[in-house]
C-alpha cells in the first residue's frame, strides 16, 4: 500500500496544515484540487459541524471540515466521491474515502442514541463519547460479502436497477448479525438469484466508502437450481459466456477484480491487481 496517505489522530488545536471540506459524500474542489490551506478555510464563514484531524498526505497534516450543508465558496465547486474514484489519484481517493466515512459518522453521532446528550470526540482514539451516560461509538463499518459464481466457462452476473444501463456485476450483500460471511454468501446468492453454490472460497477484501462497507470477496462454484430473481433488488441475472461478457463495473471495484481474476486464471493471462 502506498505511503502518500496515512491515517493518524491529529489534534485540531494544532495550527496550519491542509483540510478537505466534506458534506454528504461531496468534496469542495478548486483548480488546485481538494486540499485547501486550513488557515485560509478558517477565515471563511463555513457552516462547520465538526473538525477532525485525519492523517498525513505526502507527509503533511490533513484535517476534515464537516459541513452542515454544501455552502458556496467562490472559485470552488462540489464534486461527488464517485467522481474522485474514477480519476487517477488512488491515494487522494483513499484519503477522501476515509474522510467521508469519518465525517458522516461524526455528523450522525452528535447526540447520544441512548440518553440524547451531546456527544464529544474522545481524546487519544477515533471515538465519540457521551459524558452523561458513558456510551461510546467507533466509526461505522458494515461487513458485506461479494461473490463471483461460476459454472465452468460461464459467469453468473446480475444487475440492480441502480446500475448504469447495460452493466452487470457480481452479487453482494450485507452480513447479518449471527451469521458467518460464508453463510451470508450462500444466503444472499439464494435470495437474490435462487441458485445453490458449493463452499465459497475467500479471495480478497476492499474498504468501500459507499457508504461504509468492508467488502469481503469470494468465488463460488454453482451447485444447482435455476435463476429466480429477487424482484426488489435484482432487475436481471444471467449466465454469461467467458467470451461474451456484458459491460462490467468500475475498474476500481473488487467486483471487477473478481471477474478479471477468474478470466485471467481460466485463460492463462497475467492476474489483475486489486485497487487499494
Ligand atoms: N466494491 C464493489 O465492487 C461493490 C460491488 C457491489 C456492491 N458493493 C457494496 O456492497 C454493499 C452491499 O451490497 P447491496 O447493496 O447489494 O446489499 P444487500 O443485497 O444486502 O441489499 C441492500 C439493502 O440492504 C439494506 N441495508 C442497507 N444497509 C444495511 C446494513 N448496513 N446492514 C444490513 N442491511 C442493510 C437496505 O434495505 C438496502 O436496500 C453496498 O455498500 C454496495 O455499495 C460494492
Ligand atoms: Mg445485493
Ligand atoms: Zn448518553
Amino acid at each position: 500500500m502506498s505511503l502518500r496517505w496515512q491515517a493518524a489522530l491529529l489534534d485540531p488545536l494544532m495550527a496550519g496544515g491542509w483540510a478537505v471540506v466534506h458534506c454528504r459524500q461531496q468534496f469542495l474542489l478548486d483548480g488546485n484540487g481538494a486540499l485547501f490551506p486550513r488557515d485560509w478555510l478558517k477565515r471563511l464563514d463555513l457552516p462547520l459541524l465538526s473538525e477532525q484531524g485525519l492523517g498525513h498526505f505526502d507527509g503533511e497534516p490533513v484535517f476534515l471540515f464537516e459541513l452542515d450543508f454544501p455552502a458556496d465558496v467562490p472559485g470552488a465547486r462540489w464534486q461527488g466521491l464517485r467522481q474522485f474514484m474514477q480519476e487517477d489519484d488512488r491515494d487522494l481517493f483513499r484519503l477522501l474515502g476515509y474522510a467521508t466515512q469519518i465525517g458522516t459518522w461524526v455528523s450522525q453521532h452528535r447526540f447520544c442514541g441512548s440518553c440524547g446528550s451531546p456527544m464529544q470526540a474522545r481524546a487519544g482514539e477515533r471515538a465519540m463519547y457521551c459524558p452523561a451516560c458513558g456510551v461510546q461509538h467507533y466509526p461505522r463499518l458494515s461487513p458485506s460479502m461479494i461473490v463471483l459464481v461460476t459454472r465452468g466457462d460461464e459467469l453468473l452476473l446480475a444487475r440492480s436497477p441502480r446500475f448504469a444501463p447495460g452493466v452487470y456485476s457480481t452479487l453482494a450483500g450485507y452480513v447479518e448479525p449471527g451469521e458467518s460471511v460464508e453463510q451470508c454468501v450462500a444466503r444472499e446468492v439464494r435470495e437474490e438469484v435462487g441458485v445453490a453454490i458449493h463452499a465459497p472460497q475467500y479471495i480478497a477484501s476492499q474498504g468501500w466508502p459507499f457508504p461504509h462497507s468492508l467488502m469481503l470477496g469470494f468465488h463460488a462454484e454453482y451447485a444447482g437450481g435455476d435463476i429466480v430473481l429477487q424482484p426488489e433488488e435484482i432487475e436481471d441475472a444471467r449466465w454469461f459466456a467467458i467470451d461474451n461478457l456484458p459491460a462490467l463495473p468500475a475498474r476500481q471495484s473488487i467486483a471487477r477484480y473478481l471477474i478479471e481474476l477468474y478470466l485471467s486464471r481460466r485463460l492463462g493471462h497475467p492476474e489483475p491487481v486489486l485497487p487499494g
